[in-house]
């Protein structure tokens, strides 16, 4: 028996227009919600700021019963839980941020077996729990339980297999409510990711309706700042920085500035950084230059995480930065950033990638700067070697035997971490070729990317190597360093 109860025919351009106050869809998302709404399971790869969430958010909105969304990160959840507020969506959230009170009433309304709410995020840990399953059962047995959602799918993949296992546990949705559809969604999977996460969640690929977009983002402006450990690229970003607020404060541009109640110091930007002390050291260095720029990572309390972030959407004074980790990032919608900047190469090229797409989600002209070195390139690639390590260790000490311990290695994610950090030291290190082209080609997209003059390669090719030769310690260099272990005491 179906578990879909659909309204007749629903018009999904006036639900989009009434509900989500957007005139027209996006290519394809007509299609892949019509799909959805069919009772298909889907898989949606898309670009950084397709709009891939409305590709579940609308059906939840005209379906009969609710829409679990299973989401990885906090930042993410508040962000469009926000959004959907925003839009007067029954929506709710439980995450260690929600107070118990607020916890109990959302369950409350679960146990009924005819919940008012439409969209429910939660985390792939809180799935596991036992009395969180024992409610689903119960609005699944009212045939109520309407879809599952998968956003930013790519994580059981990459982090499913070590440290947030609860990813692996999302096939009890397939296992017990086969007929309830699902819906993943990613900008960022390699083939050998997609067929992971389908694996991974018993998902038949012969019924799997598949919607693969392109991965390109024409308004990304990207380019590699070469550097070595002898400088402090500080000075070269703040001049950076200053000089766009300097054009912003030419008179036309000030007047048009003025006459829509924007600051001509509001050039919004997110810097990632590896380190947490960076974040702090970076946000007061710039605060103390006249920049206005808030730390976020792990370590702050849930109130300055909210605050940091609520004060960076909303375009306060003070707030126009955030040097963040990676605890900030993926699926983070602010529209008017204008720069991503990873002050060092970043983990993954999967995690180059989605961070640099928060920027230009508006469409207008954005720039990703990264600073390369390749002392940090080592750096990197020993956190990863001592990853692999301590994950090697704990699993010996959990008491696999060697056989399941080889078998675990073979697992296709065991190389891909280093992969992605090879191609994305490769990115760095090529000035022969576009960016936006090699980013395609890391996902294996075969579309035609356009780029006009949008990466320093396109831009001016000779330059580029220029800056390389001047810029990078020498490979001899690197080796002596790393000989000497002088990287394993910054780590
Ligand atoms: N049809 C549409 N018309 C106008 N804006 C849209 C449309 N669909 C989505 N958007 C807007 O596009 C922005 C990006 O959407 P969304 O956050 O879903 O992107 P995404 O594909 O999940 O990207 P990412 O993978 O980077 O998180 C949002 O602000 C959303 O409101």
């Amino acid at each position: 028996m179906p578990i879909q109860r659909q309204r007749s025919k629903p018009d999904l351009e006036f639900t989009l227009r009434q509900v989500f106050g957007k005139p027209s869809f996006r290519p394809i998302q007509r299609e892949v919600i019509e799909a959805a709404l069919e009772g298909n399971d889907v898989f949606l790869q898309a670009a950084t700021s397709f709009g891939k969430s409305l590709c579940f958010q609308l059906p939840a909105c005209i379906d009969i019963g609710i829409t679990i969304v299973v989401s990885p990160l906090l930042a993410l959840m508040n962000n469009q839980v926000a959004a959907l507020r925003a839009a007067s969506i029954q929506v709710a959230t439980i995450n260690s941020t929600v107070s118990k009170h607020v916890r109990d009433a959302i369950m409350a309304d679960l146990k009924t077996g005819h919940p008012l709410t439409r969209l429910l995020y939660v985390t792939p840990e809180f799935c596991a729990m036992d009395h969180f399953r024992r409610v689903l059962r119960v609005v699944h047995a009212q045939r109520e339980l309407s879809r599952i959602a998968i956003d930013e799918a790519h994580c059981i993949s990459e982090w499913g297999h070590d440290f947030r296992p609860s990813f692996k546990e999302l096939n009890f949705f397939k296992k017990e409510f086969p007929d309830v559809p699902m819906i993943c969604c990613t900008a960022t999977a390699t083939q050998r990711v997609r067929d992971d996460i389908i694996a991974t969640l018993h998902l038949d690929k012969r019924k799997l309706k598949h919607f693969t977009m392109t991965t390109s983002r024409p308004n990304l402006h990207y380019e590699v700042r070469y550097k070595s450990d002898e400088e402090d690229h500080y000075d070269d970003f703040l001049a950076w920085i200053k000089a766009a607020h300097a054009r912003r404060q030419i008179p036309e541009r000030a007047a048009e500035l003025a006459a829509r109640n924007e600051r001509p110091t509001n050039v919004p930007g997110i810097i990632y950084t590896l380190y947490r002390r960076d974040c702090e050291i970076l946000a007061e260095r710039l605060t103390s230059d006249g920049i206005g720029a808030k730390p976020y990572h792990a370590g702050l309390s849930n109130e300055q995480k909210d605050d940091h972030l609520s004060g960076w959407v909303a375009n306060r004074e003070g707030y126009d930065v955030i040097v963040a980790t990676t605890a900030f990032g993926m699926g983070i919608d602010k529209e008017n950033v204008r720069f991503v900047v990873h002050w060092q190469i970043a983990k993954s090229f999967e995690g180059y990638y989605q961070e640099a797409g928060r920027a230009g989600r508006d469409g207008k002209a954005s720039v990703c700067i990264v600073y390369y070195s390749r002392e940090d390139r080592d750096r990197g690639a020993n956190m990863l070697a001592r990853a692999q390590e301590q994950k090697m260790r704990q699993e010996m000490n959990r008491g696999r035997n060697n056989h399941e311990y080889d078998n675990m290695n073979k697992h296709p994610d065991s190389n891909g971490r280093a992969n992605s950090l090879l191609y994305l030291t490769k990115y760095c290190e090529a000035t022969s070729v576009c960016r936006h082209k090699m980013i395609a080609e890391y996902f294996g997209d075969k579309t035609v990317v356009p780029c006009n003059y949008a990466c320093d390669h396109c831009k001016d090719q000779k330059g580029l190597e220029i800056r390389k030769n001047n810029g990078l310690a020498s490979e001899e260099w690197c080796l002596t360093q790393r000989q000497s272990y002088s990287y394993d005491e910054y780590d």
